[in-house]
This record gives C-alpha cells, structure tokens and sequence, in this order.
C-alpha cells in the first residue's frame, strides 16, 4: 500500500494541463487558479513550467490560505477578493475547490476562456453554475464517468 497524494497531485495537473494544451486561446496572458490548496500548487507548478503567462492569480475562501499559497513561490502572484475579479479577463482558469455549490458564473467569464474543472468530482458537488455548463463546449475523457462523477455535468443536465 502506498500513499497515492502525490501522485493524483502530479497527474490531475498534468491531464489538466494537457487539455489547456488543446484547447487554451492561442492568446493566454492571465492564469486564474481558484482554490489554494493541494492541487492548486501542483497546477501551479505544472501550468507555469508549460506555459508562459504575463499575470497568474488565485483566489481562495480563506484570504490566509491564499497568503501561504503565495509566500511558498518565487514568482509574483495576485491574490483576489473575489472570484469575479480573480476570473475577470483571465484565458486559463483552473478549478480546485471543494466548493459544493457553484462558486464560478458564466457572466464573469472572458468568451472563450479554457476552464479545468477538477474539484466537482462527487454527483453533488458543483463549482460551475448551470449557465456557464449550458453554454461551454464540454470535453470529458471519459463520457461515462463523468455522467457518474461529475456533479457540475450530472446536476446541470448537460
Ligand atoms: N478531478 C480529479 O481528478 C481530482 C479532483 N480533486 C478534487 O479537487 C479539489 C481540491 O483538491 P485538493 O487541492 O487536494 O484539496 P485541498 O483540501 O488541499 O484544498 C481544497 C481547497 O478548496 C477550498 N474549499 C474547500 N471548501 C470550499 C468551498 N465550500 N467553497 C470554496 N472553496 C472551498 C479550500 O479553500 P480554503 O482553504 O480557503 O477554505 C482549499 O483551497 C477537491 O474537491 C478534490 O476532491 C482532487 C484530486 C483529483
Ligand atoms: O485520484 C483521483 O482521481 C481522485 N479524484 C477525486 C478525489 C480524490 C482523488
């Protein structure tokens, strides 16, 4: 038996990173990474290694998470108020949360912004509002485990 922490840290940035490899506008200046815990810091690691952004912000619920998230990095980072203004003009924004309700609505959103979605992995879990589900083009690795997994596409009925 071994610890798998790392490992999903590791993997789930690297897959998230693979899709904002596809499908990120072919202009990304602003990095918005909402959550500040585990798996905000290995996207972190691995979306500025990839990727050059001119700006990268974060946003938590917790201001002091936010403030340890930053202080542990050598690169400048904005911590927000709020996550209209984290996600406002951002290209990329990564979510992380635990949030059980939708935290992020479609209306803040820059038209054809890339989102990874990773912290709604329980059916009723939500971090994306129903109209943002609604009018995003939603890619999936696996159709079937999301329609048992994801609360954002189960809960939205996309
Ligand atoms: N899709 C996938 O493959 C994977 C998904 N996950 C999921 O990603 C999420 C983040 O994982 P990880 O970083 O390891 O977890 P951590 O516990 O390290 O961090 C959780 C983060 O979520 C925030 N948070 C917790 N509850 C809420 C809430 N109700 N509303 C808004 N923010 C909240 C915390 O904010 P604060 O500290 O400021 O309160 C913290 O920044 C989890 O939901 C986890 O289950 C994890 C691994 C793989
Ligand atoms: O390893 C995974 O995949 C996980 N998904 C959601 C919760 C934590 C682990």
């Amino acid at each position: 038996m071994m610890d798998g922490e790392a490992i999903t840290a590791i993997r789930t940035a690297a897959v998230s990173a693979i899709s904002a490899k596809l499908l990120r506008p072919l202009v990304s200046d602003v990095l918005c990474i909402l959550g500040s815990g585990q798996q905000a810091r290995s996207h972190y690691d691995v979306f500025t290694k990839i990727f050059k952004f001119k700006e990268v912000r974060v946003w938590s619920r917790r201001r002091e998470m936010c403030e340890r998230f930053v202080a542990d990095l050598e690169e400048p980072v904005v911590v927000c108020r709020s996550v209209r203004d984290a996600v406002s003009g951002a290209d990329v924004i990564v979510t992380v949360t635990g949030a059980t309700e939708p935290i992020l609505r479609a209306e803040w959103i820059k038209s054809g912004a890339h989102i990874a979605a990773v912290g709604a992995c329980r059916p009723d879990w939500r971090e994306l509002d129903d109209v943002l589900m609604r009018e995003a083009l939603v890619y999936v690795d696996s159709r079937d485990g999301a329609h048992a997994e994801s609360g954002d596409i189960i809960l939205s009925g996309v």
